[in-house]
This record gives C-alpha cells, structure tokens and sequence, in this order.
C-alpha cells in the first residue's frame, strides 16, 4: 500500500509569497500525524492542496497512491476534511447536508441516508439532525464539521484545528472519538496550535515553519532534543557558582537556589548531587524538570507564537480560548470553489 501522504519537493507561491517550500513529507497509512507551527506556517496550504482546493506551482503531492491534481477524484474520495473554517450550507437541516456531501462522493441516497443518521449518533448531535447549521452551538458545529468529513467513510481524516475554540469536555470527546477512528485503522493528519493535543494523540509531528519542514519526530524524540533544568537548593548560599564542568551547560545561582542545565536530567542528578557534596555544599531539596515540547516548539522556529499553547491551563475553568471566525459560508466543493 502506497503511503497514505507523499510529498515531493511541494511549492506553492501566492504571488512573491512562498507559502510552501520545496516540502518532502510522508504519512504511512494508518499513522495519527501532526502538523505544528506557527500561524502562517504553511499548514493549511498543505491541506488544501491536498484536497484540491490550493493548485500546487510545483513539486508532487499523493494521497495513497493518486496524484492531487491527475488523479483528483480518486485522491479526494480517499480524504474527509474537517476545516478551520464553518463552510457548511445553513439552510438546509443538518442531515441533508451530510446527505448531499455522501451523494456529491457517489454514495446513494439510501445508503447517504443511513450513513448521515450513523454519524451524527457517532459525533453525538443526532437529536439536532432536523435543525439547520445557524441554529447550533459552537461546538455542536465543531462536531458537524467532523460528521461531514466521516460520512464518506474516508481512509484519510484531515483535521485542520478541530477543537479551536471548543470547551474541555468536547476536546476530549473529540480526542476520543479521533483515537477511536485511528485505532480502527483510518490515517489522520491533525493541525494544531495546542502542544498537548500533539503530544497526546499523534505518532509522529511535522514542525514547519514559512513553509518549510523543520524536523519530523515522535513526540518523545523531540522531547530529548531539548534540555533538562535540575534545580537544586542548598542549605545555605554559595559564595561562588560551583563550576560543574563537563555536562552542565549553565549553572545560575539566585540565594540558596541553584539551577543547571543539563542534557538529561535523570541521568546526570546523581553525578551532580555527589559533586555539589564533595565541594562541601548539604543539600536540602532537588527537582527536575524536563524541557516541554512547546520550549521545543519556539527552540526549533523561533516563534514565541502565542496561539501555541498548552490548552489545559486555560480551559480547566471551560473557557474558549479562540474565537473561530465564524464565517458562514456555503459548503462549496472543489469544482465550485475557486482554486487559488
Ligand atoms: N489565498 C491566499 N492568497 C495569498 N496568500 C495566502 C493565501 N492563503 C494563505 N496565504 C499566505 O500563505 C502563508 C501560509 O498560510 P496558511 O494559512 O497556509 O498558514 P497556517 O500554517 O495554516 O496558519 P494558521 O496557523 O494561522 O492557520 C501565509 O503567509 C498566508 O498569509
């Protein structure tokens, strides 16, 4: 089986701006895969241009085998898409949309029908299948942007920022329903400003950054890239900063606190603690704390990019932190949509 994404050497010029740079990518079938980086990034061209919506100025771009543009159709009907944006139908009642969106795929109607009914129970908004797109809350929106990318029973879920701007609860109901999908053998591609929902559910992430790969890893890979702080306080004050040669990449001290840099933090706390001992110091307290994968984040782009962020801070007290564009739109298809 081809790779579920190939990509070779992708560009994408919007005028002067190159929103895509030579980008080489492949997701495996059956992968859960995050994009990062920081707005403008380049991760929703990406997408687009897998789903036909962006044309590509060059480079080679595959989903499971078809060619985006060659083999548009083939590729297309392998992909369900959960945008950004609300680019759903508001005035027909929620169920024929996801009807016209199994019917524009080939799918019969009965069939369409049925499968409209099952996933709306899946994403859990089956009680609201009469009412009309206008009429539902922010995140029950959320959940019909996923309903209409699953009624085609796609064997690539795309998820472009599914839970910008939804309460706690429905992010981890929609990570559970996504690890659920995964597991049962559905490739996904997630973008992402929330480093916790990459750590949480992807098996590798991409990191670009203006359009280009900056690295692919495992989150725990990533994680080791970084540096380890042992905070170390003593019982009294040193009167110099002990020199801790050879593994420490920098040592401050501020009072009684003592603060070293280190590769590894498990490992090197011994070595440093018998150290610290033989010049004297007692020690009252040790902590590790290891380096996060958004300290990486901004490491690697070198992007304070604020919309990154760790979610659960915020949204233990239920808050929204973003606020989606809601921007009502008809639900347009490639062929109706222009393609920039
Ligand atoms: N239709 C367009 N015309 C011109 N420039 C565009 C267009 N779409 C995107 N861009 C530019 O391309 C670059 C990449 O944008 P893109 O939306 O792909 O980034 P992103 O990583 O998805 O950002 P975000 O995290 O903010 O959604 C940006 O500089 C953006 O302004």
């Amino acid at each position: 089986m081809p790779p579920a994404i190939e990509t070779t050497d992708l560009v994408k010029e919007y005028g002067d701006l190159r929103a895509l740079q030579e980008l080489s990518l492949t997701v495996e079938e059956g992968e859960f895969f995050g994009l990062l980086g920081p707005n403008g990034a380049g991760k929703t061209t990406f997408i687009n241009t897998l789903v036909g919506l962006v044309r590509k100025t060059g480079g080679e771009a595959r989903v499971f085998g078809h060619d985006v543009e060659d083999d548009y159709q083939q590729a297309r009907d392998a992909i369900g898409l959960a945008p950004q944006e609300f680019n759903v139908d508001r005035f027909f009642p929620i169920h024929e949309v996801l009807e016209h969106k199994a019917g524009y795929h080939g799918i019969p109607e009965d069939e369409a029908a049925e499968r409209a009914d099952e996933v709306l129970k899946r994403v859990g908004i089956y009680d609201k299948r009469d009412e009309r797109f206008d009429w539902l809350s922010g995140g029950m929106k959320r959940r019909l942007l996923l309903a209409r990318a699953l009624v085609t029973e796609p064997d690539l879920l795309i998820l472009d920022e599914p839970t910008a701007g939804v309460d706690v609860q429905l992010r981890h109901d929609l990570w559970e329903l996504v690890t659920e999908l995964n597991e049962e053998g559905t490739t996904i591609l997630l973008t992402t400003h929330y480093i916790e929902e990459a750590e949480r559910l992807c098996d590798r992430v991409a990191i670009m950054n203006e359009g280009r790969k900056v690295t692919v890893a495992t989150p725990d890979e990533l994680k080791t890239r970084g540096t380890d702080t042992i905070s170390v306080r003593l019982e009294s004050p040193p009167a110099t900063t002990p020199e801790l040669d050879g593994y420490a990449h920098e040592v401050t001290v501020s009072g009684n606190q003592l603060e070293v840099r280190v590769d590894d933090g498990g490992s090197t706390a011994p070595r440093l603690l018998n150290d610290l001992e033989a010049m004297g110091h007692e020690i009252a307290d040790l902590e590790i704390s290891r380096t996060s994968l958004e300290e990486i984040f901004v490491d690697l782009t070198g992007s304070e990019d604020r919309t990154v962020t760790r979610s659960s801070a915020s949204s233990a007290d239920g808050d929204v932190e973003e606020n989606c564009d809601v921007e009502q739109e008809r639900e347009r298809e490639p062929e109706q949509e222009g393609v920039v």
